[in-house]
Parts: C-alpha cells; structure tokens; sequence
C-alpha cells in the first residue's frame, strides 16, 4: 500500500477540477447531488492528498510496520487459530484473575483487540453461566446480531442455542442460551420487571464511548442491581465495561474502580490525514475511493463513512456510474449501502465475503463504526462527520444535524480496518483539524429528548431527579420530559412524579410514549386495530421501495394506495391490502412495496396486540371511518400540530418552527390543509415535517381539551386549495 500512499501523497493539494470526460468523480455541486466527471488528467489534480501521520500510525499500530505479515494469513487460520492470535486472548487469564478479584471490571482496549467476542466466551468456560447468562449489550442492533452470529460459530454452535440475541421485536434465544447479545434498549426493558437482573450472573456494557441513552441508565441500574444482590446474599452480579476508546477516569470514579489496559491489536493499520482542508467531504471521499479502487488489490474491500440515507443513495449511483462510464482496468466494484432505515437482510449483505476479483465498497452510516467486522475490509475512508439528533429543551423540538464526529468516533472507524489483515485508514480531514474534535461524543442523554427513558426509569420506582447518572441530563430537560408525560396522562404532576394506571401500562410498551398513548386511547375511537398496524408500520423501516430505473412506475404502484388525508392513512391501506394478499411476495414486487419490511411489521404488531390484550384493550376497527384514526392520531401526537402560513410554510405550534412538508410524504406538493400533525420533525439543511395526517381544527379541542395552544386556532374551511 505504500506505493498507493505515495502516489496520493504526491498528487497536488486538492483541485476539485469540475470536467466531464471520463467520469472521474468531479466536485459536487449540490449535496447529494449526481456528481460529473473529469478527464483522465483532470482526475489526477482531482486526487486528494494525504499525509501519514506517523504518531498517530505508531499509535494505532502498536506493531513495527510488516510484523503482521510474519503472522500468516488470517483466512488461512482456523477459527480456533483466529481466536488464539487475538491479544484479549493472551491476556484471558489476567482477565479472569482481575474479574474473580472485582466485582466490576473497566476495560480498555485496542479496536479489533477481541473485547465483545473473546470476553463473553472466556466467562463462560470459566464457568460463570452456570447460575444466569451472561449478557452482552450492544447500542445497535446489526451489532448485536453479526457479533452473536461470530461467537456463536467460535463455540461450534447453532445461534440461538448457547450463544443468542435479542434486539428490540426479535428474539433469537432459547432455554438453552448462556451468552446473550442483547441491545441495551431491551436490557433496560427487561429491568421494568426484573429490576435485580436476576437471570444474569454477568452484565458486559459494551461500546460504553458511544453513551447512548439507554446505557447510561443502564451504569445505574446494573450498580444498584448489584448492591442489592450483595446485601441480599444472592449470587453476585459481576459488571464489565468496555469500550476501546472511553474516559476510564470518568468511569473509575463512577463505578468505584480503577481501570484495566489490554495491550496489543491483531493487525497494523496506517492512518492518513487530509493534507489540506477539504471544502467537500462528500467529494473528498468519493475522490478517495477511486484512488484506492485503481490501486489496491482485488477483494480489498472499502468501508466509507458518511451520514446519512440520501447522502449514501446519491453515492450509490454516482459510483455506479462513475464505474459503468469508465474502463478502470480495476476489480468489478459492488457497492452496498449500509444505514439503520435498510432492511436487516439487506444491511447484513455487505457481510458476505466478496467474490474472487472484486472489491466491495460500503457506504455506512455510524452503525458500522463500532463492534462489527466485515469481512475483506482493508480500508477505511472516514468523511469526519455525523448525522446527531439533537434535543432543544428550550423550544421542546429534536432535529438532525451533520456535525464533525469526535475523535473517539475517529477511532472507532479507523478500527473497522486492520480485524483480518493490515489497512489504512484515510480521514479525509487534516491532522490539525483532528486535534481540534472533541475527545468524547457529548453523551445522548444530555442531547435528547429523554421522555421515554423518564417513563422507564418510573416503572422501575425511581424518579429521574434523584437517578445517580454519570452525566446528568439538565433541569430542563427532565422537566420537559415530567411535562409531557403529565399531557399524555401517564402522572398526575409533574411535582410529584408517580405514574398513573395508563402511565403504568404505557410502559409495557417497548414504544415511544406517545405511540403507547395512541394505541391505549384507540378504544375509544373504535380504532384499535387501524392504529396497531399504524404503529407497527411506524416502527419498523420503510415499506416503500423506490427505484432509480423505474420510479414512474413505482410512483403509480404506490398512488393507488395514497389517501387524500396523507401519509398515515396511506400506509394503512397498503397494510391492509397487503393483509387480504396471498401471494404477498409477488403482490410486493408489483408494487414496489418491501415485503420484509411489512411481514416484520406484521411480526411486530403480534407482539403488540399481544401487549394489548395483556392490558385488556380488544381489537375494534372503524372500517372504512377514517376520521376516528385521525382523531385518535391527535390524542397521541398532539405536541406534533403543524399551522399553515401564508407562504405556505407550516408553523410548528409547540416549538414554533417554520417547516416544509418532506418530499417523501403523499401530502407534499398536493392540497394544502390549514392543519396537519406530523411524526417527526427533521431539521437537516432545511426543516422538513415527516409522515403527515391533515386533521380539522375542530378536533383538537374535541380530543385535547387542554391543548395550549387551543386559543390561536382558526375553526374555519381547512383545505386550502
Ligand atoms: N464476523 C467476523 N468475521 C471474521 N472475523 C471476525 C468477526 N468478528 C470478529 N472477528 C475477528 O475477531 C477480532 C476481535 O473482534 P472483537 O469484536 O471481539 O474485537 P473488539 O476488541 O471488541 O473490537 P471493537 O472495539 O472494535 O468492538 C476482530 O479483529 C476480527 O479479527
């Protein structure tokens, strides 16, 4: 690769040449944007160059460059081989010997080192899933299931035998599982109605960096769950924290202990920086790709890494292009794209070894910086940025940012290289520019709208504004979340928290409250049913499939199932044509619909109307009355009213914010209705209002008495056009 290095780093600082020709990527003009080519020459001032850091090389290899070719090849060893070169399996008896000393165990560790794999199975052939599992959160769910996946081959198992996972509407574990991989979500859940986590013997917090919501609840409820067990003279829960990247000083004085560095990584991987700042991050990496695709070796494969869905769509087909225009006299090139809104078979795809002389690119999002291992990546390309969901208490409204990661998320995908053989990493930022980037991600908990984990942490009995947490989320923001839960009737008051009887069952729900709410008042609409399958709908990943090559096909496909009323009640129709089909898969095809995507959100309305009937609610249907779903939609998403403005903006009545109806929605660009209520409100680099309903301002004082804002809305004509 030094070769490759070389030849980038004598390029010219980057010149985003803007020619045709050869199809060489050329400067974007608008982002997302198909990009245009350059000659042949142009492409060459069109490189960007890198410089190799050597301090930060040195750092992450922590080997002499040419060391991890003495240690053969990895795909030549056997999976035993692989396990025993890995250095966490080095040190297992110094693991074992601290953990049997401590209760709780900090580990610091090296990306690839063999923390979420090696651990779990050094714990229980010591014997300690003898009396419980041992559980293994993970943030995402991709994560949970490959590494579960790994493991579960390591140990010669079926999957879901000894070795499972569980991630939110899945369950892969039977009586038989000892090593669970579990989302830290679903842990947390599984505490509402086992607060002493009395099935596990072991709880390994893994990817702690990341601090997501869920497991920073998580560092509270597992401390008190083992202070309780000790004091009750139960078997000892052990806690183990890992992370490669984390503030071990920060974490040692929550937890009480000191910290532990496990040495050594598998393979080298050289790091390059950005020589000058790039104006285009997009471009940059797209530059970069190609420069290593002309080079590298065949089934070198490339992990990228951008922000977000339409980012990674547009990529998609410019690289497509880019490769289907030119005679590159390189590997064939398979792009994969790799976000969490992908089907789950269609994100575990880019897991499949690419074949013999070819190279796989994948486009991810941030599920791929942590935990998992794709097999064949030998380069990393890292954007430097992030999608962030970021929570305005003062104004109560939650939006999308691309902002610069931060450099234990610099590390993070750095790492994703160098698990099978040597790699380089290429940021496409400058070293000074890394030095600049905050050390640690600001933890989800102090940025987000922390309702759902308030209502949670009240089934558990304890109330947020005396929870212990290792960063505590403000005044504010815990106020705001009392504040909502009070208007969804889930506490008497926000003064003295206690959940009400519908508080009570809205946390059955693994939802959103809101979406608890909705599906708790349906009854009384008569709606029962339209709303389960609303909500499922909702909670799972897209069911439309939209095609580049065929999208005026795929628009009428889908207009036959478009509702007048909006997005909703489209989604609806489709659910329910799609449940009088039999011969579903075809059905789909003919209408561009996801038919995985519905049968998992079929599966995940079972296991809500399972929920349902636990709480008493019997299924009811409004036939073809829509107006009863639209009505019940406000009592569940009333902070979520939208007002028509002259300009033809929507004024958003909670968080007053000015706001465009998504293209994605059936409602935009077609009849203007003076009021909608929408799911979601997405701030990217305008403010987009998604999955629209239009409702008639009437209702709202009908459905929400108490609504705020009642006073300001107009009861006249709503359908403005
Ligand atoms: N699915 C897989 N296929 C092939 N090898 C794998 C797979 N998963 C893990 N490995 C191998 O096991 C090694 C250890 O992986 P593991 O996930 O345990 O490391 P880690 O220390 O937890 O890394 P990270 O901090 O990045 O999560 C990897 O570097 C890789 O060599």
């Amino acid at each position: 690769m030094d070769s490759k290095y070389s030849l980038l780093s004598m390029s010219p600082a980057v010149s985003n040449g803007n020619g045709l020709a050869n199809g060489f990527p050329a400067k974007r003009k608008d982002p997302g944007g198909s990009g245009n080519g350059t000659s042949e020459k142009s492409a060459k001032k069109n490189r960007i160059s890198f410089n190799l850091t050597p301090k930060d090389a040195e750092k992450m290899n922590g080997q002499k460059n040419g060391e991890s070719s003495q240690r053969g090849q990895w795909n030549s060893l056997s999976i035993q081989e692989q396990r025993q070169t890995l250095p966490a399996y080095q040190c297992r008896h110094r693991i074992l010997q601290e953990i049997r000393r401590s209760d709780t165990l900090l580990i610091m560790g090296e990306t690839g080192s063999g923390k979420t794999t090696q651990m779990p199975q050094f714990l229980y052939e010591a014997g300690y899933a003898n009396r419980g599992m041992i559980a293994v959160t993970q943030p995402r769910r991709v994560a949970a299931i490959t590494v579960a996946k790994r493991v579960s081959q390591e140990m010669g198992c079926t999957l879901g035998d000894t070795v499972g996972f569980t991630v939110r509407f899945e369950d892969c574990t039977s009586k038989a599982t000892k090593i669970r991989f579990i989302t830290d979500g679903c842990l947390l859940r599984e505490a509402i109605s086992d607060r002493l986590l009395k099935n596990y013997s072991v709880v390994l917090l893994d990817e702690v960096h990341e601090r997501t919501i869920n497991t920073d609840v998580l560092f509270g409820i597992v401390r008190d769950a083992q202070r309780q067990r000790k004091q009750t003279n139960m078997t000892p829960l052990k806690i183990i924290v890992t992370s490669a990247t984390m503030d071990i000083d920060h974490f040692g004085k929550y937890f009480g202990v000191r910290g532990m560095y496990l040495e050594g990584r598998t393979y080298p991987v050289k790091v390059f920086h950005a020589k000058e700042p790039q104006s285009d991050y997009l471009h940059a990496c797209l530059v970069t790709i190609f420069d290593i695709h002309r080079n590298a070796p065949a089934n070198h494969d490339i992990l990228v890494f951008l922000t977000g869905q339409e980012e990674i769509d547009a990529m998609v087909q410019q690289i497509r292009m880019i490769e289907k225009a030119n005679n590159l006299n390189a590997p064939t090139l398979r792009v994969f794209p790799l976000y969490s809104q992908l089907p789950q078979n269609k994100q575990l795809e880019c897991f499949i070894p690419s074949a013999p002389n070819s190279r796989k690119v994948i486009l991810a999002t941030n599920i791929a910086e942590t935990s998992i291992t794709i097999p064949g990546i030998r380069y990393v390309v890292d954007g430097g940025f992030v999608k962030r969901r970021v929570y305005d208490p003062q104004t109560g409204m939650e939006s999308l940012k691309v902002v610069r990661i931060s450099q234990a998320q610099s590390w993070q995908r750095c790492g994703r290289a160098g698990r099978e053989a040597d790699g380089c990493c290429y940021r496409t930022y400058t070293r000074s520019e890394m030095e600049g980037l905050r050390k640690m991600p600001t933890p989800e908990i102090l940025r987000s709208n922390i309702t759902s984990v308030v209502l949670q942490l009240l089934a558990l009995g304890i109330d947020c504004k005396t929870f212990d947490f290792l960063d505590k989320p403000s005044a504010t923001s815990i106020e705001n979340a009392y504040q909502q839960l009070q208007q969804l009737g889930a506490i008497k008051s926000a003064k003295s928290p206690e959940l009400t009887a519908l508080g009570r069952r809205m946390a059955l729900f693994p939802l959103d409250p809101r979406y608890s709410k909705l599906l708790l008042i349906s009854p009384e609409y008569s709606c029962v049913d339209e709303i389960l399958s609303i909500v499922a709908l909702l909670s799972g990943e897209n069911i439309f499939c939209t095609s580049a090559e065929k999208r005026e096909q795929a628009a009428l496909a889908h207009a036959k199932f478009e509702s007048k009323y909006g997005d909703h009640l489209t989604i609806l129709n489709v659910y329910k044509a799609f449940q009088k089909t039999e011969k579903f898969k075809l059905w789909c095809h003919d209408n561009f619909l996801n038919s995985r995507n519905l049968l998992y959100a079929r599966d995940v309305r079972n296991q809500l109307q399972e929920i349902c009937t636990k709480c008493g609610i019997q299924s009811t249907s409004c036939g073809t009355k829509y107006d009863s779903v639209r009505k019940c939609l406000i009592a569940g998403l009333f902070n979520n009213i939208a007002e028509l403005q002259r300009d033809s903006f929507y004024l958003t009545l909670t968080s007053r914010q000015r706001a465009k109806i998504h293209p994605s929605s059936v409602l935009c660009g077609k009849s203007r209705w003076s009021y909608v209520i929408f799911t979601e409100l997405v701030s990217t680099e305008r403010n987009f209002l998604r999955a629209v309903t239009a409702i008639e301002p009437e209702w709202i004082g009908e459905v929400v008495p108490h609504y705020p804002h009642l006073s300001r809305i107009q009861c006249n004509n709503t359908n403005t056009t």
